[in-house]
């Protein structure tokens, strides 16, 4: 059985954060293991509060999991501030942590802020250059690469830029752009599309948190980084299409798998 850890933050309505990335792990069967770092008050209207745990109380979950289990991959999601992210940087650098999967977590769907501004440098120095891949969506990328995207020529230039920046893959994710469902991933030799069919829908809480589970729960299964996001890929489409309502607000995603394989186009560079 091949274990993953997520180090993220906890959505009491279980649409996104910890709770998302739990039931993702279980549906991938892989078995899930959680440190969490902030317990956000949430529903699907919105966050209410955040409220972040010491770091020393990190420390000793990240210390717990790796004195006594052999992790296969990590998925990182919301680190509040840039205490928490240099201690969460220097334990998995002290354990060597491999697949490390990274969500660069900044706002909520509902626009409440999950990491400080002074932050994102932090993010930037410490985390990116530890990540095996690192999965902003559009708003992330803009910040990290300093960019303004708005095409898929964009979003190749951000992911050049984020590479550049030490994580050895980036998927830069279009699920905020119009048209089609476009993920562009950079391997610091040549572009990837993956590309899934916009679903018109306002239940998607949580998907960038069910994405980057998928990934990491795959690449703890032995896939490379293309077949592990195709298949993560594959996920997220079927969780979106089965989303639904729950609250008054946006619905969570829908967790099972079936694999139908999702249309890949390689580029040079
Ligand atoms: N309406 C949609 N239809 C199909 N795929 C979508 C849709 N919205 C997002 N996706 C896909 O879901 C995945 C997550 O992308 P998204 O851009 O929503 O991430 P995110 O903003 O980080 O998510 P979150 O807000 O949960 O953190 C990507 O593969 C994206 O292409
Ligand atoms: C604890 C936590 N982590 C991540 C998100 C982002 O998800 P979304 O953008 O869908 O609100 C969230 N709302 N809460």
């Amino acid at each position: 059985m091949k274990k993953v850890l997520t180090i993220a933050g906890s959505d009491s309505c279980g649409g996104a954060g910890i709770q998302a990335d739990l039931k993702t792990f279980s549906a991938h069967l892989v078995y899930g293991m959680s440190i969490i770092t902030s317990v956000t008050a949430q529903n699907t209207q919105g966050v209410i509060d955040a409220y972040d745990l010491p770091v020393e109380v990190i420390e000793k979950q990240i210390r717990a999991i790796f004195n006594d289990i052999n992790v296969d991959a990590v998925k990182i999601g919301m680190l509040s501030n840039s205490r928490i992210i240099s201690t969460v940087a220097d334990l998995l650098k002290f354990y060597r942590a491999k697949n490390i999967v990274l969500d660069p977590v900044m706002i909520s769907k509902s626009g409440f802020k999950l990491l400080k501004d002074d932050a994102i440098s932090s993010l930037i120095s410490n985390l990116i250059p530890i990540c095996t891949i690192i999965t902003p969506n559009i708003h992330e990328a803009n910040l990290i690469a300093q960019m303004d995207i708005k095409n898929i020529d964009d979003m190749k230039k951000a992911c050049r830029i984020i590479n550049d920046l030490g994580a050895r893959y980036v998927l830069i994710k279009g699920g905020h752009l119009n048209d089609d469902a476009i993920d562009v991933l950079f391997d610091g030799k040549g572009y990837y599309q993956f590309k899934g069919n916009r679903i018109k829908t306002k239940n998607t809480h949580g998907t960038g948190c069910t994405l980057s589970s998928a990934i990491a729960a795959n690449l703890a299964k032995g896939f490379d980084i293309v077949e592990s996001i195709s298949k993560s890929k594959n996920y997220i489409q079927n969780a979106i299409e089965n989303s639904f309502s729950i609250g008054l607000g946006v619905g969570p995603v829908d967790h099972f798998y079936e694999f139908r394989g999702v249309e890949v186009i390689k580029y040079e560079r």
